[in-house]
C-alpha cells in the first residue's frame, strides 16, 4: 500500500509552492548552522555509535530543545551595580559598637547579667561547700582509678589486642602487647615519681614548717577539681541561673520558627514550597540593648498582619509579650524590623528625663519626651501641633500631658493655661507659672473651662487679625507664626499653651459638654498656626467623651493602654488596630507611660518619661527662673484661679432666701443679693443671675407665678430646693477631691 505522500508529485508543484519573495532555503545548511542547545539528560542515548547515520535505525531519532524565542517580557532582573549596592556587607564594625549607646547599653546588660549572676552564686556558697565536700573523696578514689588504669596503657591497646587474638593473629598480638608495654613503663615511672611527691609535699604541709594558708590554699584549689570529677555527670555542683524563659539570642531558625507560628496562611504555604521563603535582608545584629532582624516576609505578606499578632509572635519566642517588639521596617511593606529585648521593657530602667537635670525649650524646635523599647530619646514638638493624651486610668496619661506642661513651662515665651478636671492636683506644680489654671470637677471649674474655650476661640479670631497684619508687613511669610513673633514682645503671638486633663468631664457635661466640643473644634482647626497648642487628656474616648471632629482635627496623638479596639481606634484613628497599632497590648499601673504614638514620624510604642512631683517641682522653680529673667512671669493679679471662689453664690442665694418661700423670683433675689454684697451683686437684673447658675444645671431658671396685690404676676425665679441640692453636692464632691 502507499502512503499519500508517495502519490505526490513533488517537482511538478515545486514552482507553485515557493512564494515570488521568499528565499530558497537549504535546510540541511540551515540545521546545520543551527546553533544545537546543550542535550537533556534524558535526551542523551546510551547506545553507541552514531546513530543519526544508521539508515536502519528507525526508532531512535534526535531530540532537540524547539528553538526559544527572544523573551516577550524580560523578567526584571536586579541590575548587577544595584544587587551589589542591595547586598548585605557585613558591616566593619559591630552595629552595638558603632554607637555610645550601643555599646552603653551592652556593658550595662553585661554588668547587670553578671552582678546578679555573682550574687545568685554567693547566697549559695554553703551549698556548694557542703556538695563540694561531699563529692571530693569519690572524686579522689575515682581520681586514683583512672590514674592506675592509665598507667597500664591497657586503653585502647587492650581492644585491639582481643581482635588479633580473635584473628589468631599472634604476631600482631606481640607488636600491640609490646608497644603497651613501652608506654606502661614511663607512665608507671611518672605515677610513682608523682606519688613519692605528693607524699612528700603531703608530710611537709602536715609536720613541717609552712603556713596553715597553705593547706587551705591547696584544700581550696583541690576540692572543687576533686568534686567535680566526683560527682555524677547529671549533678552539677552549681544550681542553674536562669530558668525557663530568658533572653535567647535571636536566630534566622528561631525567627522563622515564630512567624510559622503566627499560622498565617500567606507565610505557612510560601515556607512550604520554599523553607527559605523568609529572609534575611541584613544579619541579626545587637541594637541598643537586645538584637534586631530585619526581615523580608513572603510575598504577600504584610509586615502590618505580623504586628498584629505580636502575642502570638511573642509565644512563639517563648518570650514575655513586652520583649518582643515587631515594627514596620523601611523599604516596603512587607518587610518587618523585630526587635527583640535582653529583658521584658517593663525591666528596663528608663534614663531620667534630660530636662530635669537642666536645658531650656524653644517649642519651635524639638525637646525630649519619651524613649522607645530599645530605650532611644523620642523627641516631640509643640509648635504648630495639637495633642491628645487617651488611656484607661492608670495607663499614664496624666503624667505624659504634665512631660509637654513642664516642657513648655521651660520655654519663656510660652502662656500656659489649663484646666484638671479630676480634681487631685496632679498639675498644682506647673500652677505657679500659669496664667489661667483650674482644678475640680464641680460645675463652676467645668463652667470656667467651658469659658476659657470661648476665650481661646476668642483669641484665635485677635490672633488671625494680628497674623494678617504681620503677614501684609512681610514678617509672617506663610501666614503663620515665626520664632522672630513669638519672641516679639507685644506681638500677641507668643505661644499659648492651653492643657485640659479629664476633658471628657467637660465635653460630656450635659450643659456646657455640646458647644465647649464644637469650639474647641474649631479653636484645633484654627489655632495651630497662630501659636495655640492644644493639649487634651481624656480616658474616655468615645464620642459624647471626646467629639469625633476634634479626634480627626488633632495631629499628634499618645494612646497609652486602652481596654478595647473601640478606644483604640477613637484616640490613634479608624483602622489603627486592624494596622497593628495596638495599645490594648499595654497593662495599665504595670506598663504606666506606654503607648502608641503617632504623628510623629513613624508610630511605634513609646515610653513617656517619669518625671515625678519632686523633679516636677524642680523643673517648674527653673523655669519660674527663666520666666522672671523674661519677664514673662505672670503676677498673683494677672493670674484667674478658679479654683477658691471670692464669693460663693450658692450660699449667698441661700443666705437671702425670702422666709418661708419654696421658690423666688430673681429680680427679688438679685435685689437683697446686692443689698448683702454691694461690692459683688450691685447692678445685676435677673439676666446675669440666670447667666451665673449656668454652670449648675442643677438649678432651673422657670417661670415662677406669685400674687401680687390680688394679681397673678410670673416671673422668672429658682426653687430653693435646687440650690439647696446643687451646694451640698458641689461641697461633697469638693471634701472628696
Ligand atoms: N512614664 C512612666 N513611667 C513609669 N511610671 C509611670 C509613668 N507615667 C506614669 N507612671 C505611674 O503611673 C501612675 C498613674 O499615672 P497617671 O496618673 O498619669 O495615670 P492616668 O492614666 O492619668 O490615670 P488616672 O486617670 O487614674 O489619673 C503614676 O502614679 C505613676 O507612678
Amino acid at each position: 500500500m502507499t502512503s499519500p505522500d508517495d502519490r505526490f508529485d513533488f517537482d511538478r508543484y515545486e514552482h507553485d509552492l515557493t512564494l515570488p519573495d521568499a528565499d530558497v532555503v537549504d535546510l540541511d545548511t540551515a540545521r546545520a548552522n543551527r546553533t544545537r542547545p546543550a542535550p537533556r539528560p534524558q535526551d542523551i542515548r546510551t547506545d553507541d555509535g552514531d546513530d543519526s547515520d544508521d539508515p536502519e535505525d528507525f526508532e531512535s531519532f534526535e531530540v532537540t530543545e524547539p528553538p526559544l524565542g527572544r523573551p516577550v517580557d524580560p523578567p526584571d532582573e536586579i541590575t548587577p551595580g544595584f544587587a551589589l549596592r542591595e547586598a548585605a556587607r557585613r558591616p566593619l564594625v559591630a552595629q552595638w559598637l558603632r554607637s555610645w549607646r550601643g555599646v552603653r547599653s551592652m556593658l550595662r546588660w553585661w554588668t547587670k547579667q553578671t552582678a546578679y549572676v555573682t550574687a545568685y552564686h554567693a547566697l549559695r556558697v554553703p551549698k556548694y561547700v557542703a556538695k563540694m565536700l561531699w563529692w571530693a573523696p569519690v572524686g579522689l578514689f575515682r581520681g586514683i582509678g583512672r590514674m592506675l588504669k592509665w598507667a597500664t596503657a591497657e586503653e585502647g591497646n587492650y581492644t585491639l589486642r582481643q581482635a588479633a587474638a580473635d584473628r589468631k593473629d599472634a604476631e600482631t598480638w606481640l607488636k600491640l602487647d609490646k608497644q603497651r608495654q613501652a608506654a606502661a613503663r614511663w607512665r608507671w615511672m611518672l605515677v610513682f615519681g608523682g606519688a613519692t611527691a605528693a607524699s612528700i609535699a603531703g608530710a611537709v604541709l602536715a609536720y613541717g614548717p609552712t603556713p596553715s594558708w597553705w593547706n587551705w590554699a591547696i584544700a581550696v584549689g583541690s576540692v572543687p577539681v576533686l568534686a567535680r570529677l566526683g560527682r555524677p555527670a547529671d549533678k552539677p555542683i552549681t544550681d542553674r541561673v536562669i530558668e525557663g524563659n530568658k533572653y535567647r539570642k535571636l536566630t534566622a531558625e528561631l525567627v522563622r520558627r515564630a512567624l510559622v507560628s503566627l499560622q498565617l496562611s500567606g507565610i505557612n504555604s510560601a515556607v512550604a514550597k520554599n523553607p527559605k521563603a523568609i529572609a534575611f535582608p541584613t544579619d541579626i545584629h545587637r541594637d541598643g540593648p537586645g538584637h534586631l532582624a530585619i526581615i523580608d516576609l513572603p510575598y504577600g505578606v504584610e509586615a502590618s498582619d505580623v504586628i498584629a499578632r505580636r502575642g502570638r509572635l511573642a509565644s512563639g519566642l517563648r518570650l514575655p509579650l513586652d520583649q518582643v517588639w515587631p515594627e514596620q521596617a523601611p523599604g516596603h511593606t512587607g518587610r518587618l524590623a523585630l526587635w527583640v529585648g535582653y529583658e521584658p521593657a517593663s525591666q528596663m530602667k528608663q534614663p531620667a528625663w534630660p530636662l530635669i537635670s537642666g536645658g531650656k525649650v524653644d517649642v519651635f524646635k524639638p525637646f525630649p519626651f519619651a524613649t522607645t523599647p530599645r530605650l532611644d530619646t523620642v523627641d516631640a514638638e509643640l509648635m504648630f501641633r495639637n495633642w491628645l493624651f487617651g488611656g484607661q486610668p492608670g495607663s499614664g496619661k496624666t503624667f505624659a500631658l504634665r512631660d509637654l506642661v513642664l516642657a513648655a513651662a521651660l520655654d519663656p515665651r510660652v502662656e500656659l493655661r489649663g484646666y484638671e478636671l479630676k480634681g487631685v492636683g496632679d498639675f498644682a506644680k506647673v500652677a505657679p507659672v500659669c496664667l489661667e489654671y483650674g482644678n475640680g470637677f464641680d460645675d463652676d471649674t467645668i463652667g470656667r473651662a467651658a469659658a476659657f474655650v470661648d476665650w481661646l476661640y476668642e483669641e484665635c479670631q485677635r490672633r488671625s487679625k494680628r497674623i494678617d497684619h504681620y503677614g501684609k508687613a512681610g514678617k509672617a511669610p506663610e501666614n503663620k507664626v515665626t520664632p522672630e513673633l513669638a519672641s516679639l514682645k507685644g506681638s500677641g503671638l507668643h505661644p499659648l499653651v492651653a492643657f485640659f486633663d479629664e476633658v471628657q468631664e467637660l465635653f460630656s457635661h450635659p450643659t456646657f459638654g455640646k458647644p465647649a466640643g464644637e469650639k474647641m473644634e474649631k479653636v484645633i482647626k484654627l489655632g495651630r498656626a497662630l501659636g495655640i497648642i492644644i493639649l487634651l487628656g481624656t480616658q474616655i474616648p468615645d464620642k459624647d467623651s471626646l467629639p469625633t471632629g476634634i479626634t480627626r482635627n488633632v495631629n499628634t496623638r499618645f494612646c497609652l493602654s486602652v481596654a478595647d479596639q473601640t478606644a483604640n481606634d477613637m484616640i490613634l484613628g479608624t483602622s489603627a488596630y486592624k494596622n497593628g497599632l495596638r495599645a490594648t497590648v499595654f497593662e495599665p499601673v504595670v506598663e504606666a507611660g506606654w503607648g502608641i504614638l503617632s504623628g510623629l514620624g513613624k508610630p511605634g510604642a513609646k515610653r513617656s518619661y517619669y518625671v515625678d512631683n519632686v523633679a516636677a517641682e524642680r523643673i517648674i522653680s527653673r523655669a519660674i527662673g527663666y520666666r522672671q529673667k523674661a519677664g514673662t512671669m505672670p503676677t498673683e493679679e494677672e493670674q484667674t484661679r478658679p479654683t477658691g471662689p471670692t464669693f460663693d453664690l450658692l450660699a449667698d442665694l441661700l443666705a437671702v432666701w425670702p422666709e418661708g418661700d419654696a421658690k423666688a423670683w430673681n429680680d427679688t433675689l438679685t435685689t437683697r443679693l446686692a443689698e448683702m454684697r454691694p461690692e459683688i451683686y450691685e447692678g445685676w437684673a435677673s439676666e446675669q443671675l440666670t447667666a451665673a447658675l449656668k454652670p449648675h444645671p442643677g438649678i432651673k431658671v422657670t417661670d415662677v407665678g406669685k400674687r401680687v396685690e390680688g394679681k397673678a404676676v410670673t416671673r422668672r425665679g429658682i426653687a430653693r430646693s435646687d440650690v439647696h441640692d446643687v451646694m451640698t453636692e458641689r461641697d461633697r464632691k469638693r471634701g472628696a477631691a
